[in-house]
């Protein structure tokens, strides 16, 4: 059983940008989805926990080890999906991943060769194998990016918005690979698409303004607000009165319907039903909780 401890990291930048306030979290075996709006910290949060910033305070330790002092022996743990690449090579996808291989140290080349092919077949770009990443579609260069994640068999894997731009095919399928990944190794997926966290995620924890403002089981936090989200279908110009005076977490077109989601213990007044909440009410009511606790938590 692997552990990810991360104890008080906070971080700004200049220009006076809080973008981690004290964040605390616990993460072992499996995976681990850290929800948060656009600004909330989640990138800032995952180069530092894969060892390309320096928190300005606290530590993580991973199995025990703080990995700022021994940045070297994480690497070689490491799995990193970053949100982008940047730079896609015209070098084909086996030559790639060969070379990346022998960065992270499969020196022995019959095993990496075996290594390299396995990962191609594994994410579905064996036949693709000689053509340039450079030509490769979003989705294929996204299972590439796994592929380079997985290199080494890494203890700790690290994505962070992995399925930003996919189709829903290619998302489905990303799921799939990541969930084969199993319980092994510590998985951290970082996004603000909460269908991503809800499919894939037994733990979770939603960052915003820089804070962990909620950590739990999906499930449970969703038992935990039944009866307390109501629901009804307004018009457009109605909103704004209902914004100013009720506990307005979201709106969400259905059919062509605008519909208004409201936080409390009791039906807020007629024309509301009882909502059965799914894990996109739990975030939105986390961060509407936030806000109204005065604290800064971006825009959605
Ligand atoms: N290099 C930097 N210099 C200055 N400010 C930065 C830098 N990187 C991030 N920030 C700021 O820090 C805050 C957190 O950014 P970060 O990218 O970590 O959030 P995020 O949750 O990953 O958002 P997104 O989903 O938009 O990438 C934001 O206000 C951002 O503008």
């Amino acid at each position: 059983m692997y552990r990810l401890d991360i104890q008080h990291l906070s971080k700004s930048y200049g220009g006076g940008v809080q973008a981690l306030r004290a964040v605390n979290l616990r993460v072992s075996n499996g995976m681990f989805g850290l929800l948060g709006p656009n600004g909330a910290g989640k990138s800032t949060l995952m180069r530092i926990l894969a060892t390309l910033q320096e928190p300005d305070s606290g530590r993580v330790l991973f199995d025990g080890s703080n990995i700022h002092e021994h940045p070297h022996a994480l690497r070689s743990r490491l799995g990193y999906l970053p949100q982008d690449f940047g730079v896609y090579p015209r070098t084909s996808a086996l030559q790639l991943l060969d070379h990346l291989a022998l960065l992270k140290g499969l020196r022995n080349r019959k095993e990496r060769k075996e290594q390299v092919l396995a990962l191609l077949q594994q994410t579905n770009l064996y036949e693709a194998r000689h053509r340039a990443v450079s030509t490769f579609s979003g989705g294929m260069r996204q299972r590439f990016g796994i592929a380079q994640a997985l290199l080494g068999n890494p203890s700790l894997i690290i994505a962070d918005e992995p399925t930003a731009g996919l189709d829903p095919e290619e998302r489905n399928r990303f799921h799939g690979l990541l969930s084969e990944i199993g319980e092994q190794v510590v998985v951290l997926l970082s996004t603000h698409i909460v269908e991503d966290v809800q499919d894939l995620c037994p733990q979770m924890a939603v960052l915003a303004g820089g804070r962990v403002i909620l950590q739990g089981r999906p499930t449970a936090l969703a038992a935990d607000l039944n009866g307390r989200v109501w629901r009804k279908t307004v018009t457009k110009a109605a909103l704004e009165h209902y914004r100013r005076t009720l506990p307005v977490i979201s709106t969400r077109m259905t059919g062509g319907l605008l519909q208004l989601y409201v936080l409390g213990d009791d039906c807020p007044g007629e024309g509301f039903e009882a909502f059965y909440p799914g894990l996109e009410e739990v975030y939105f009511s986390a961060l509407f909780g936030a806000q109204r606790a005065g604290k800064e938590v971006g825009v959605c």
